[in-house]
Parts: structure tokens; sequence; C-alpha cells
């Protein structure tokens, strides 16, 4: 098969931008596919020394391949100037728009996307991965409004793929040489105190995607990344009076400041506590059923 290039595409509207690159909706011209093709700048990556971060997203996109709820990666390319990562196009954007634009979701509808979060955090664990920037942004929402998560530019593999170094001998034994740090708001208070990552770490970002998603606002909110950093630290948030005590409790069990005494910290593969979990009393993990209509509460 001919190696794609930019030529193959015609590309359309920017759909993203980060501070190391930026997302075109792009039409592939022999299949008229849509595709979202995200574009890095060689001399901004190596400026930056963020190759390892590049490198890392491509190696973490491989491994989940065609995982459900994950965008794919089709294929890469380079110019002189530019990396190319052909992704997934999600029609219907990322949860955060949606969350702005609906306040607060129906409970249903949070039970829903819920179990999907659950369902997608175990595939990581499955395959060694810790996404570590977990957040509303970072989930999209497919044609069929199915989740699709993405952006694994600070993702860690905990699990060795055969023959390769594992990282966390790198890093040795987890000491705090993990310089990384997500988005303020999600982040888990161990990355702020002894950069120790964990699967943990991503079912602390879940709690706070959970708050958000029945309140409308994330659990630590302050003028500064300092001071929301301290809420954190101090697990200083709480919740209005009309929210259901049901999700409270299930938040409340990952909002936990010790990684290990979280809701399925200690269960691999399968967050079977979260699953057995009373706000997930009704849902059928083998088949989720088709996504709600995401309806204003
Ligand atoms: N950091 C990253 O890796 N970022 C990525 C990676 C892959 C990727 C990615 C980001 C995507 C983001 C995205 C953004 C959008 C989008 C942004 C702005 C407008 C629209 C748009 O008009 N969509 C058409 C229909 N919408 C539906 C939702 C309500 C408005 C109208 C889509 C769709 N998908 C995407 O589809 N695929």
């Amino acid at each position: 098969v001919k190696k794609r290039s930019q030529d193959d595409y015609v590309f359309g509207k920017v759909i993203g931008e980060g501070s190391f690159s930026t997302v075109y909706l792009a039409k592939d011209i022999h299949t008229n596919k849509e595709f979202a093709i995200k574009v890095l700048e060689k001399r901004h990556i190596i400026k930056e020394n963020k190759m390892e971060y590049v490198m890392r997203e491509k190696k973490v996109l491989q491994i989940l391949g065609n995982s459900t709820y994950f965008v794919r990666l089709y294929c890469t390319f380079q110019d002189g100037e530019r990396l190319y990562f052909v992704l997934t196009y999600a029609k219907n954007g990322d949860f955060l728009t949606f969350l702005n634009k609906t306040s607060s979701l129906m409970l249903d509808c949070v039970r829903h996307y819920a179990a999907e979060i659950v369902l997608a955090l175990e595939t990581l664990n499955t395959k060694g991965i810790v996404h570590r920037d977990l957040k509303p942004e970072n989930i999209l929402l497919d044609e069929n409004w199915h989740i699709l998560i993405t952006d694994f530019g600070s993702a860690k593999i905990l699990i060795p793929v055969e023959g390769e170094k594992n990282e966390s001998d790198e890093e040795g034994s987890q000491k705090r040489r993990n310089s990384f740090v997500g988005t303020a708001q999600y982040v888990s208070p161990e990355i702020l105190t002894d950069g120790k990552v964990s699967f943990a770490s991503d079912l602390w970002a879940f709690g706070c995607i959970l708050y958000q998603m029945v309140v409308g606002l994330p659990p630590f909110r302050a003028g500064s990344e300092y001071l929301i950093f301290q809420k954190i630290l101090k697990l200083e948030y709480e919740f209005p009076t009309d929210i259901d005590t049901t999700i409270q409790d299930l938040i409340k069990n990952l909002l936990i400041l010790t990684p290990e005494k979280r809701l399925g910290a200690n269960e691999s593969k399968i967050y079977t506590s979260i699953r057995q979990h009373p706000f997930f009393r009704d849902t059928n993990w083998n088949n989720l059923g088709p996504a709600p209509k995401i309806l204003p509460s």
C-alpha cells in the first residue's frame, strides 16, 4: 500500500488546538471519508524537547488499535516541517462543549456515559496504559453519540510491550521523576505530591468528570492553578443540595486522597467494585445499549 501524504487529503477547518498540535478536519480524496488530522511542527517539538511525548502517543494509539471507545490512528506521515497523525473524526465534538451547552445531564445520561468511561478505563488498565490527562475535552462523541477517548500525549505505559524497556524501569520504582502534571482541575493529588503514576490517577479524573456531569462544573475550582492544587490536596469540594445521593457516594469513593483506597484501585482488567456500586444497579455491562439523547436536565 502506497504511504499516504498530505496530498491524499483536502484539509478543512481547525477542530482542535493544543500547545504542540493543531487538529484539522480533513477528507481523504480517494474515499471521501472524513478524518481528524493532528499536525505537529517538528521544530517546536524538538525545541520544547517533547519528542518523547509524541512517540509515546503514537505507541499508545498503536497498542489501542481499534479498541472500542478510543480514537483510532489510521496512519502517520511527515514532510520536512511537520508530523501528521490521521485519526478518527468524532462528528459530535467533545464532551466539554456538550456539558457547557447542556449545563448538567439527566441521571440516566450520566449513568450511560459513566459506564462507557468505565469500560474504556478497563481497556486502558488491561493494556497497561494510564492516560494521565483524562478530562471532558479529551472525551469525544462519535456520530452515534458514543465516547471516543483521545489525546495520549501525556500517557504512561506501565506494562512493558514484549521485549521493550519498561518505562517504569526508566523512572526507577516510580520515584518522583515524573515532572508531568495534567490539567489542573482533574489532576490527582499523588501526581502533585510524589509523582507516582498508577491507574488510580485516571480513577480520580473519572470522579472529577462524574461530578462535572451532574453539577455542571468540576469539583475543584479556584482563580489560579496553585489555588486549585491546594483545594485538591485538602479535598476541598462540596455538592449542591439537590444532587442524587447515590452518585454522590460513587464520586466520594473515587475522590479519595490515597490512591490505593479509591474504588477500583486494586483491581485489574475489570473494575468490579465500580460496576457493583448501587449507581450502576440497572446497568447491563455486556450491552450498554444506544447512547441516550443528551437533553438538558
Ligand atoms: N489532542 C487530540 O488528540 N485531539 C483530537 C484528536 C482526534 C480528534 C479530535 C481531537 C477531534 C475533535 C473534534 C472537534 C469537532 C468539532 C469542532 C467544532 C465544530 C464541529 C462541528 O461543527 N461538527 C458538526 C456537527 N456538530 C455536532 C455538535 C454540535 C454542533 C454541530 C466539530 C469534532 N471533533 C476529532 O474529531 N478527532
